[in-house]
């Protein structure tokens, strides 16, 4: 991965948020065959972050992401780009890659750039976009020839040579190989923690999302289900795991709060509270031979949150 800066500063975090869905409504089809793919969602995306979409398959994610661009209209509901009402100028701040891109095979990677850069007063990102998509060495090979990492990288050049100030992908990391996901990853890191952009995506690969989101919103049934930092939805559903004596009298002892498993006792309380119990355990007697706090991963706090608003 290169290190070449393609924005001119890094962008304050604070000011209006970079987008916000304000009660977003969508339905398709009428009668026994309609859907309400989105159901009065409101979302801020704040700037300076990678932010992702999750959420079961139909959950809304799509159709968001394309009112966002512009290529469905909302029912109801209104969506604002760094404060201001989603125009096709306000558009213009945000790269998009929300469908698989598609490219001339016989023109290269270099050309493509041009292309748009040229349409948009830009030609002097084209040299450092290709070095910060890593598509220096293959700049002047026909795209007919390029993996599918090399296409969805020149996608997200694609996006960066209008030098916008966000940009949207929808599965950026579908269909790459481990190399071609790690390369994905640490470009998406530095675009917003190097220079400042921010990054709205949506993923179905949780394990990723944990590793690249600084954000997260849950969606199912076109409603938000949960929003937060990764690391604070991990932490509210982190569990107290005990290996004591006798597993069964602590179940009865903790009053529906603990629940026996892997040969000890997992506690449902909050972390802040976990002195204050060991502290009264030891009191009222139970050897507590082992003691740790468990993070959850973001699949099990995915597969909570959905499955507890089926
Ligand atoms: N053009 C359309 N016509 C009819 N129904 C649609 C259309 N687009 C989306 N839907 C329906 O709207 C709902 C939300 O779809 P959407 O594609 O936004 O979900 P998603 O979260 O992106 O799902 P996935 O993870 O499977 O891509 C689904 O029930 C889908 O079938």
């Amino acid at each position: 991965m290169t290190q070449t800066s393609v924005a001119t500063a890094p962008m304050s975090t604070t000011g209006s948020p970079a987008i916000d869905f304000v009660s977003v409504h969508k339905g398709f089809g009428r009668g026994a065959s309609a859907v309400q793919a989105l159901d009065g969602l409101s979302l801020s995306i704040p700037r300076g972050v990678v932010y992702g979409l999750l959420g079961p398959n139909g959950a809304g994610k799509s159709t968001l992401l394309r009112i966002l661009a512009g290529l469905l209209r909302p029912d109801r509901g209104e969506v604002r780009i760094f404060g201001d009402a989603a125009t096709p100028a306000g558009r213009r701040r945000l790269g998009m890659l929300i469908e698989a891109p598609s490219f001339y095979p016989f023109l290269t990677a270099r050309e493509h750039l041009r292309i748009l850069a040229d349409s948009s007063a830009t030609s002097s990102l084209v040299e450092p976009v290709l070095k910060r998509i890593g598509l220096q060495k293959a700049a002047d090979k026909a795209v007919s020839g390029f993996s599918l990492g090399m296409k969805q990288r020149l996608g997200i050049g694609c996006a960066l040579v209008t030098e916008p100030e966000a940009i949207i992908l929808d599965e950026p990391t579908n269909g790459l190989d481990p190399d071609g996901i790690l390369e994905m990853r640490a470009l998406i890191h530095d675009l917003v923690h190097r220079d400042g952009l921010t990054v709205l995506l949506s993923s179905h690969l949780l394990d990723e999302v944990e590793r690249v989101c600084d954000r997260v919103a849950i969606l199912q049934h076109g409603r938000l289900i949960a929003e937060g930092a990764v690391a604070d939805l991990l932490d509210q559903e982190g569990r107290f795991w005990l290996r004591v004596d006798h597993p069964d009298g602590l179940v009865t002892q903790l009053d529906g709060r603990g629940q026996a498993a892997d040969g000890g006792v997992y506690v449902r309380i909050d972390q802040s509270e976990v002195p204050d119990l060991i502290r009264s355990l030891a009191v009222s007697g139970v050897r507590i031979h082992e003691a740790k706090w468990i993070k959850p991963d973001l699949e099990t706090v995915f597969l909570s949150q959905t499955r507890e608003m089926k």
